[in-house]
């Protein structure tokens, strides 16, 4: 229903069928219902998604208005499946001091004296992945990447090497492709599916709390460091392994598209890599003698054109396609009102995909980020693959430092071809092409040009 004291009109848009909604198109087509509906509607409509009466907001003054108003004039709400199937003692769905305090914690995992002690097994995890790429020759770069993000994220997010348990990775994705499902519990619905990988994932999770508890625990990792913290800390045990899931999740398909997608982008401009290339030169990173000089964080920071790719895969293709509220109070956008009580979803595809901010704006250009501050107010919101705000990614430095680290080990170990230069791509649940990216690898990285070798 609309808030009968607001005068404003409901934006344009369909509610579908009673009930469901228009839950069905979404859930079989996600990509085509919002492309669909940017093109006949525009910047602002409503829909009715997996029980919810939702209006979709697109725009960067529009998307401001959402993220700067948290615990205000909207707070934390996914569809009922997704809170179901990730559980309500985490970050991702709780609110008020609670997210807070929550945050607090689980930010000191990824403060830069943590990053940096994840270096090492981030190297070494990708490193070995580009040697099984080679030796192959032929590999579809969407999966390998999803398995790379898998391997990465359950060693140095939860501190358990899950690289072969294939029971594992299962689950995972069992639990990731159900998270939006009908809220219906019944053997072989969707929601079932999801709440039988969660519960198997949390008997691994606590595996590896007991493994950490017991000191058996070999490389640093952020479950290690949010462990090593209780009792003193804030985080109680249940909080705890729930927030595990949470960052296995929010790190792990996320990582896999941004992973695929830089793979593509540098696929496609080879001039890219070889500035990359110069760049690591000149910092002594890419010497004959020492294709695989141990990496740390610093050197990485230092490297500027590669923190610009990296900013600008992000933006051609932002993994995550924008983030779900509740309306506490009913506020207005674009002339037309947002009621109180309805779901109201933040896009940041749409936003990126139609902002005038960027000239040519489809164009994969490293260099324009030369003249714009990367973290000014004025670029905030019309470039937010990590979100903003108060509920703005706790993870995006780490999943940077593992973009940076895999374009570093790929540009000096090897040289790799796409099969299909131009995939058509999805956008749901992350960014993604959907031929899976063929690409074929070989051990010689491309030589690097006469302007590093005569410097
Ligand atoms: C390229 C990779 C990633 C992208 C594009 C991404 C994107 C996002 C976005 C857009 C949000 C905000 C969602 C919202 O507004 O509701 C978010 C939240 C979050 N991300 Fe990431 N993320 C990435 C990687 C990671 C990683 C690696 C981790 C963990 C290590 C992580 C942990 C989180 C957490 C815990 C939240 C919830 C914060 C809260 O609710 O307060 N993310 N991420």
């Amino acid at each position: 229903t609309t808030d009968q004291t607001s005068k404003l009109p409901l934006p344009p848009g369909s509610m579908g069928w009673p009930i469901i909604g228009e839950s069905l198109n979404f859930i079989s087509k996600p990509t085509a219902f919002y492309n669909d509906r940017r093109t006949k509607y525009g910047r602002v409509y409503k829909t009715h998604l997996l029980g919810q009466p939702t209006i979709r907001v697109i725009g960067a003054e529009n998307v401001q208005k959402i993220l700067t108003h948290e615990d205000e004039l909207v707070t934390h709400r996914w569809p009922s499946s997704t809170r179901t199937i990730m559980g309500e003692n985490g970050v991702i769905h709780s609110g008020g001091a609670e997210h807070n305090s929550r945050r607090i914690a689980i930010a000191k995992a990824f403060q830069h004296s943590a990053l940096s002690t994840y270096v090492p097994e981030m190297q070494e995890t990708v490193h070995n992945f580009i040697r099984t790429w080679c030796d192959k020759g032929r590999i579809l770069g969407y999966p390998e990447c999803r398995t790379l993000a898998f391997s990465i994220t359950s060693k140095v997010l939860l501190g358990c090497d899950f690289t072969q348990s294939k029971d594992v990775e299962e689950a995972l994705a069992n639990f990731e492709d159900n998270l939006f499902s009908f809220p219906v519990n019944i053997p072989g619905s969707g929601l079932h599916k999801g709440i039988k990988a969660r519960n198997f994932l949390l008997t691994k999770i606590d595996e590896c709390i007991s493994r950490h508890k017991s000191g058996s625990q070999s490389y640093p990792s952020a479950l290690g460091l949010l462990l090593s913290q209780s009792p003193q800390g804030s985080l109680s045990q249940t909080e705890l392994r729930n927030i595990a899931l949470e960052l296995l999740f929010a790190g792990h398909q996320t990582t896999a598209s941004a992973a695929c997608c830089l793979m593509m982008h540098l696929g496609k401009k080879t001039e890219v890599v070889d500035r990359i290339a110069e760049e690591l030169y000149d910092r002594h990173l890419f010497q004959e003698a020492n294709f695989n000089t141990q990496l740390n964080l610093d050197a990485i920071s230092e490297l500027r054109y590669l923190s610009q790719v990296v900013r600008e895969v992000l933006r051609i293709n932002p993994p995550v396609g924008g983030g779900f509220r509740k309306v506490l109070k009913t506020f207005d956008v674009d002339g037309m009102q947002v009621p109180k009580g309805w779901t109201v979803t933040y896009s940041i595809r749409d936003t990126h995909e139609t902002t005038n901010f960027f000239q040519q704006r489809d164009k994969f250009d490293p260099d324009r980020w030369n003249a714009i501050q990367g973290d000014s107010q004025e670029v905030k919101y019309n470039y937010l693959p990590f979100g903003a705000g108060a509920r703005g990614c706790l993870g995006k430095e780490f999943a940077k430092l593992i973009l940076k680290i895999l374009a570093i080990e790929l540009v000096r170990n090897c040289s790799w071809r796409l099969l299909n230069a131009s995939p058509e791509m999805k956008y749901l649940p992350v960014a993604y092409p959907t031929d899976n990216l063929p690409i074929e690898f070989s051990s010689a990285p491309r030589p690097l040009r006469p302007r590093a070798l005569t410097l």
